[in-house]
């Protein structure tokens, strides 16, 4: 399926936060996700509804609207009709229910946070931009408390954005714009932390009631598009970000290789980690001896010898390449199977060489990455992930690096080489490993 706009199903629309948009709210923002464009204000108030008067306790609430010709066609002013819609009362519930799980009451004192959400134009996911965008404004307003009244820290504990995902024609899509909203089968909404907890989760499939997996793979969706959002938050913010979030956890990648080092550094970018190269750290030309016989052990040999050596997080990827016919070969000697210190032209060479005569069907093999972090505390973990292709007749393509231009990936009818490292970093061995590696390495930090 086509999207519109030439969207990829697990991509957002643009994403832009600009803050200080209007200028009397403590906190002002437009967020705009594509063509939906929402005016989020913060406001403080130094007092507190009377069920909270003496209580020490603040509160937060949240409105919501839409201008007329925020849509298609005019819509009255609810003001006109006096009074407000289902839809609008719910919205405006659901905002307040997603802020107020982020933010500590006690600490904010006894004030009252008034959210304004307006939408100025409606393009699908009204709700969930105005969710993304107050957070960042409640954020502004409360950093403002917290300078001013010398609070002792941020009363924010967490990010929260939120964003919608659905399925037409059984297709799992993100970010829903309004002509694919009303196309779709089954759609959700999905609100979540940067600590990747759920909030809440809106989920309907009225005439296409949907399945477990389905849910499953919308809410990985759901977590894909959240964790983006969180990055154009956090961005937007800047030193703000920090005193939520508090410093950011080092982690360093243990490789000599810069290509490897980019792709994970990559892939590692929307987490709220700082990656660190050996080379940051003063660490040039480590030279460890793989020793193990097996691709974890590999990976667990080089993670502990660095983070022996830097007293820090350690990530390391040992990977290869498997081909069926010559019995799983040359799979941990990837790297060496032209012999100690051979070039990537050099193995490529002796690969096509061992290979000579045999068909394209006879020449399925797979990548395979295992990844290992340790922790200072001499905790440790690893992960796999694999990727099947064949290996073609001749080199093709000038990206990626090692076997990429000679690796055919099931699914595409082309090389790595071929592939831009967008495509790559979402279906290679490295990529899928490092996907399951977030989620074991977010319970634990
Ligand atoms: O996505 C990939 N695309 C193409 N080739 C790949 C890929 N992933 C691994 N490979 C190949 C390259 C190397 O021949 C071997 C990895 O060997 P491996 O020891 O894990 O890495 P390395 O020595 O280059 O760097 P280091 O050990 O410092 O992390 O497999
Ligand atoms: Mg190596």
């Amino acid at each position: 399926m086509k999207r519109i706009g030439g969207r990829k199903n697990d991509q957002l629309r643009e994403v832009k936060i600009t803050r200080d948009y209007t200028k009397y709210a403590e906190g002002s923002v437009l967020i705009e996700m594509g063509d939906t464009k929402v005016i989020c204000n913060a406001s403080i108030e130094e007092k507190v509804p009377p069920f909270l008067k003496n209580s020490g306790t603040g509160w937060i609430t949240a409105e919501y609207s839409m201008l007329p010709r925020a849509t298609h066609s005019r819509k009255i002013r609810e003001s006109s009709k006096g009074k407000l819609e289902g839809r609008t009362q719910e919205i405006q519930r659901l905002i307040g229910r997603a802020l107020r799980s982020v933010i500590d009451l006690k600490a904010l004192g006894e004030r009252t946070i008034w959210i304004d959400c307006d939408v100025i134009q409606a393009d699908g996911g009204t709700r969930t931009a105005s969710i993304t965008g107050a957070f960042v404004a409640m954020a502004d307003a409360v950093y403002k408390v917290y300078k001013s009244k010398g609070l002792k820290k941020m009363p924010i504990t967490s990010f929260v954005s939120a964003v919608s995902v659905g399925i037409i024609n059984g297709e799992k899509i993100l970010d829903l714009c309004y002509e694919e909203d009303s196309n779709a089968q089954v759609d959700m909404n999905i609100v979540m932390t940067n600590k990747g907890e759920f909030v809440e989760i809106q989920g309907t499939g009225e005439e296409f009631p949907f399945t477990k997996e389905e849910l499953d793979s919308l809410i990985d969706l759901g977590q894909i598009g959240n964790r983006n959002l969180i990055k154009a938050q956090r961005e937007a913010l800047g030193d703000i970000s920090k005193l939520i979030l508090g410093d950011e956890v080092e982690v360093v990648i243990a490789t000599s290789n810069n290509h490897k080092l980019t792709e994970i550094g990559k892939i590692l970018s929307e987490f709220n980690v700082k990656v660190l190269s050996l080379n940051d750290l003063g660490f040039k030309d480590i030279k460890i001896d793989e020793t193990g016989s097996t691709f974890e052990e590999n990976a667990l040999i080089k993670a502990r010898e660095v983070m022996k050596r830097t007293g820090k997080i350690a990530i390391a990827d040992d990977s290869g390449l498997m081909v069926d016919i010559l019995g799983g070969r040359p799979g941990i000697y990837s790297a060496r199977f032209a012999g100690e210190n051979s070039t990537d032209k050099q193995n490529n060479e002796k690969l096509l060489k061992l290979l000579n005569g045999y068909p394209l069907e006879k020449r399925s093999a797979r990548f395979v990455s295992s990844i290992a972090v340790v922790f200072p505390d001499k905790r440790e973990f690893t992960v796999k992930g694999t990727c099947e292709g064949k290996i073609a007749l001749t080199p093709v393509g000038e990206n990626g690096f090692g076997y990429d231009p000679l690796f055919i990936v099931d699914g595409y009818d082309k090389t790595f080489g071929e592939l831009s490292s967008e495509v790559k970093n979402k279906i290679s061995h490295r990529a899928k490993a490092m996907e399951k590696m977030k989620v074991e390495l977010e319970k634990r930090i």
